[in-house]
Formats: C-alpha cells, sequence, structure tokens
C-alpha cells in the first residue's frame, strides 16, 4: 500500500470558496518553493530571500497558457506557520481560477492536504501544542467577542503551560519515588508515602479550580442558550428586537405570528447569548403552528435559560400556569410585559402559584425595566467576569473530559494511600495522572486521536 508521508508537500485553498476579491493557494512541504516557481513567472522563487513577496503570472507549463496575475509569498523554514517552507499564492478570487491554481500544483506533484493538515504540521514540528491546535479551530468557529478572547488566550499557550507545570510537578515525585524504592531505607516508605500525598492533593485542587471554569468556559464559547418563551402575543419577539437592538423578528398583534425558532448571538453586557425566538406556545389546530409550538418546546427543554414572557396586562390563561410549572426546575427569569397597559397579573399572583423569584416588571414597548433584565442575566451566570477573562478557562469537551480522568487518578492516588498500599501500587496512579495531562497537550497522545482532531478543522486549514 502506498503510504501518505507525513512530510510530502501539500496545497490546499486556504480561503473560503466562492467569489472573493482574493482568494489563497497554500503549499507547504520541502518541495513548497521548487513547485511554485515551477508555474510561477517572475522572480526566481528558489533564489529569493525568505518572507518576500513577488509579482507575477501563473502558467501552465504543459499549455504555455497563462491562469492568473498573482502575489507570491515565500516563507522558508523554520519560521512558519507549519515550521515548513511554505508558499502562498495570492490570485483573484473566484472559483474557476482558484481552482486552476490548486489543479495545476497538484499535476506538478503537490498532494491534496487533509482538513487541518496545515496545522496539524504545526502541532507535528512542534510549533504548537494540541490546546493551542484546538484554539485555532475554537478561533475560527468562535462566535461572540468573549469566546473569541478564550480561544486567543489558548492559542497564547497559556493553558498549555499550565499543564506543562503540572506534569512537571509529577513527574518530580515519581522520579523521587523511584530513587526511594531503589534504595528502600527503614522509614523511606513512608516518607514517599507522604510525599505522594502531597503532590496528589496540590496537584488535585488545581485541576479542580480549572474543571471550575468549565461551566463559564462552555458559555463563552457556544454562548448561553436563551429561549424566550410564552403564550403568543405577549411580546417575545419585541424582546428579542430590543436585546438585538434591530428588528430581527417579525412582531405584530396577530397571534402566532412566529412560527419557527429564531437563532440570533448577541452580547449582553458581556455574556454571549445565543438567543432563542420561538413560537406562542398555546394548544393549536393549526398545522404549521402545531409544528412550531412542538420545536419552542425542544427549545425550551434544552436552554441554559428561559425568559418567560407574561402579558402583564391580561390574566394569566392555562397557557402561562402551564408554562410556569414547566420551567420550574429550570433556570428562569420571569418578565411580566405590556407595564404600560393596566396590571392584571401581580407578583402577589405568581407567588401565589408558587414561583419564589420576584418577576421583572418591564415594558418593551416604552423600553421601561429592560436594563434589569439584562443585569439579573449578567448577575445569574458571571459574577465577575471581566475579572476571569484572563484567567484560563477551559471549554474544550476533550480537555474537560481528560481533566476529569486525571481527577480519578488522583482520587485512586490517594484512596490507595489511605488503604496502605505499597507505594509502588499507588505510583501507577500517579503516571496515569501523568498521561492523561499529557493527553491534552499532545505529549501521550495517541495518533488516531490526533488524525480524528485535526480532521474536524476546514481545508486549507
Ligand atoms: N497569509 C496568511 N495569513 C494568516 C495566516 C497564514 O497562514 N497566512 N494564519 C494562519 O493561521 C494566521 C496567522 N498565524 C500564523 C501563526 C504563526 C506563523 C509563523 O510563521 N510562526 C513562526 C514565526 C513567527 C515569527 O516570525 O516570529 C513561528 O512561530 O515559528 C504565521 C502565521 C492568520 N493570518
Ligand atoms: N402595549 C404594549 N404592547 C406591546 C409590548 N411589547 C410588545 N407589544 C405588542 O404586542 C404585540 C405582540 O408582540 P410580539 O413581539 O409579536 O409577540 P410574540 O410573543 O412574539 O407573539 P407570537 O410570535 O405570536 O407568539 C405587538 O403588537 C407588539 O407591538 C409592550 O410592552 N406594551
Ligand atoms: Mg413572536
Amino acid at each position: 500500500m502506498a503510504t501518505v508521508t507525513e512530510y510530502d508537500t501539500i496545497t490546499a485553498i486556504s480561503t473560503p470558496p466562492g467569489e472573493g476579491a482574493i482568494s489563497i493557494v497554500r503549499l507547504s512541504g520541502e518541495q513548497a518553493v521548487a513547485l511554485a516557481n515551477r508555474v510561477f513567472r517572475g522572480a526566481d522563487l528558489t533564489q529569493v530571500a525568505s518572507h518576500t513577496l513577488h509579482y507575477g503570472h501563473i502558467i501552465d507549463p504543459a499549455a504555455h497558457e497563462e491562469l492568473d496575475e498573482v502575489m507570491v509569498a515565500v516563507m522558508r523554514a523554520p519560521k512558519t506557520f507549519t515550521r515548513e517552507d511554505v508558499v502562498e499564492i495570492n490570485c483573484h478570487g473566484g472559483i474557476v481560477s482558484t481552482n486552476r491554481i490548486l489543479q495545476l500544483l497538484l499535476a506538478v506533484g503537490a498532494r491534496m492536504a487533509e482538513p487541518g493538515e496545515f496545522t496539524k504540521r504545526a502541532f507535528l514540528n512542534g510549533r504548537i501544542d494540541l490546546t493551542q491546535a484546538e484554539s485555532v479551530m475554537d478561533l475560527i468557529r468562535a462566535k461572540t467577542d468573549a469566546a473569541m478572547k478564550v480561544a486567543l488566550n489558548q492559542l497564547d499557550g497559556n493553558l498549555e503551560h499550565l499543564i506543562k507545570n503540572l506534569r512537571q510537578e509529577i513527574l518530580q515525585v515519581l522520579a523521587q519515588v523511584e530513587v526511594n524504592i531503589d534504595y528502600p531505607e527503614y522509614d523511606e516508605e513512608q516518607l514517599t508515602a507522604q510525599m505522594l500525598r502531597e503532590k496528589a492533593e496540590t496537584v488535585q485542587q488545581e485541576i479542580s479550580q480549572l474543571l471550575a471554569t468549565a461551566g463559564q468556559g462552555k458559555i463563552l464559547r457556544e454562548g448561553l442558550a436563551t429561549a424566550i418563551i410564552g403564550r403568543p402575543n405577549v411580546g417575545k419577539s419585541s424582546l428579542l428586537n430590543y436585546l438585538l437592538h434591530e428588528d430581527k423578528a417579525i412582531v405584530t398583534d396577530v397571534a402566532g405570528t412566529t412560527r419557527d425558532v429564531l437563532e440570533e448571538y448577541v452580547n449582553v453586557q458581556g455574556v454571549p447569548l445565543k438567543l432563542i425566538d420561538t413560537a406562542g406556545i398555546h394548544d393549536t389546530e393549526d398545522k404549521v403552528e402545531k409544528i412550531g409550538v412542538a420545536r419552542s418546546k425542544k427549545a425550551l427543554a434544552s436552554a441554559d435559560l428561559i425568559i418567560l414572557v407574561l402579558n402583564g396586562s391580561e390574566p394569566l390563561t392555562a397557557a402561562d400556569r402551564e408554562l410556569l410549572q414547566l420551567t420550574s426546575q429550570q433556570k428562569r427569569i420571569i418578565v411580566l410585559n405590556k407595564a404600560d397597559l393596566q396590571a392584571v397579573t401581580t407578583q402577589t399572583e405568581l407567588t401565589a402559584l408558587g414561583v419564589t423569584s420576584a418577576p421583572l416588571v418591564v415594558s418593551v414597548k416604552d423600553q421601561a425595566g429592560l436594563d434589569r433584565l439584562e443585569t439579573t442575566i449578567k448577575t445569574m451566570f458571571f459574577g465577575g467576569i471581566e475579572n476571569q477573562q484572563k484567567d484560563i478557562l477551559v471549554s474544550n469537551n476533550r480537555q474537560i473530559g481528560l481533566l476529569r480522568q486525571a481527577q480519578q487518578a488522583l482520587h485512586d492516588v490517594l484512596a490507595g494511600l489511605d488503604a496502605g498500599l505499597p507505594v509502588d501500587l499507588v505510583q501507577i496512579d500517579m503516571t496515569n495522572c501523568w498521561d492523561k495531562l499529557g493527553e491534552i497537550t499532545g505529549e501521550s497522545a495517541p495518533d488516531e486521536l490526533i488524525t480524528q482532531l485535526f480532521s474536524q478543522f476546514c481545508l486549507g486549514k
């Protein structure tokens, strides 16, 4: 079987497909400069200084045909994205010309890159660790400023350094245990056990602190899924539009205006929300509305936060009561809207129904009371998010899973010591912890994991 070597010269279009001002076709590997030079008419790229940009034309050497007018960047290893020789051809954006240049490079001997393969090489060549590689993907997918900040922090290697320091500490104690096992004095066993215990406890504490950020990390990364629900016509879409500062959703006085679930990202006082406007929930015979109601209920069930909108100017209906009941176990904010009209439903009535928290009385029409809604959302989820953003947050499920496994291994270390197990047995669990942490940074990650992880990247990244 012909094997694809890790270090052949790869190429891909690194910009999104479609029409654009400029597209970039990227090459990386030993032959990158030579291959680009074969299709380039202009300066001799094999002779130019590294990290320089050259004007010229792409020519099909077989057909002597001019394909495009381009700018070519030549970057020699090792100071490049992949740590290999990299060439970037900046051509006119457009599906046809970009693809023809790619085809030409494949014809002269480059191999089509797999998704994420440029970044994978940066990892395999030691420029970045796995947490940084993952942050590259997070950066691309970030939907809010806050998510982008977390990803950039990780791209700088902050999580990597923290994990590497923990591993170093564990390694030191393991080395010490090794020495003590080789030279057993009469009370060494006990000293060694004590040392293992102390280290396990401190590392456990540090991992706990890191894991404690996971909830916030996930919210920052994905946005807090916030479903605006309520029966028809209470002002859900009006509220969404207010929070978005934009007339995104259709608002009319016709009950049943919103028929499908609408999702929009918005930043509310630093908290990234994935706002979900839903169809008014009530019993209906309308075929389309019925589907909308079913989708609303689904959104409701999976939301991190519910904003339950009631019309304060009307008596509570059966649908209102059902929704109050349905959401009673979830994080929710109850909004009594239409405060500009005569109040009919009051807090007292809600309290009688077992609602413990005070509802927010607002008028979306007059934009009254809405500041409080925003502050409530913020304090509910982020006591002091600004302070925390400088710190390291974990938000990646793979990393969180491994941190939990490392934590379990430390738990086993301590349980073993408590049970008086011999030190060389306890040492196995400590080594296990060291391995799990190594998987996070990629120092001890299996090949399949690395392959699988990079395959989730976009093509050309
Ligand atoms: N044209 C272009 N723009 C781009 C990228 C790219 O690959 N090409 N990037 C792709 O994601 C991002 C920039 N990321 C990069 C990260 C590291 C290196 C790099 O060459 N690092 C070397 C040398 C650093 C230096 O000169 O000090 C290194 O770390 O050793 C380049 C780009 C965004 N913009
Ligand atoms: N008086 C008053 N009217 C409001 C207020 N908020 C919204 N409305 C009006 O109530 C009507 C319904 O508003 P929507 O935002 O479409 O209500 P909805 O809950 O999304 O309704 P459905 O999509 O049908 O479920 C519109 O005519 C709004 O202008 C308010 O604070 N006061
Ligand atoms: Mg609506």
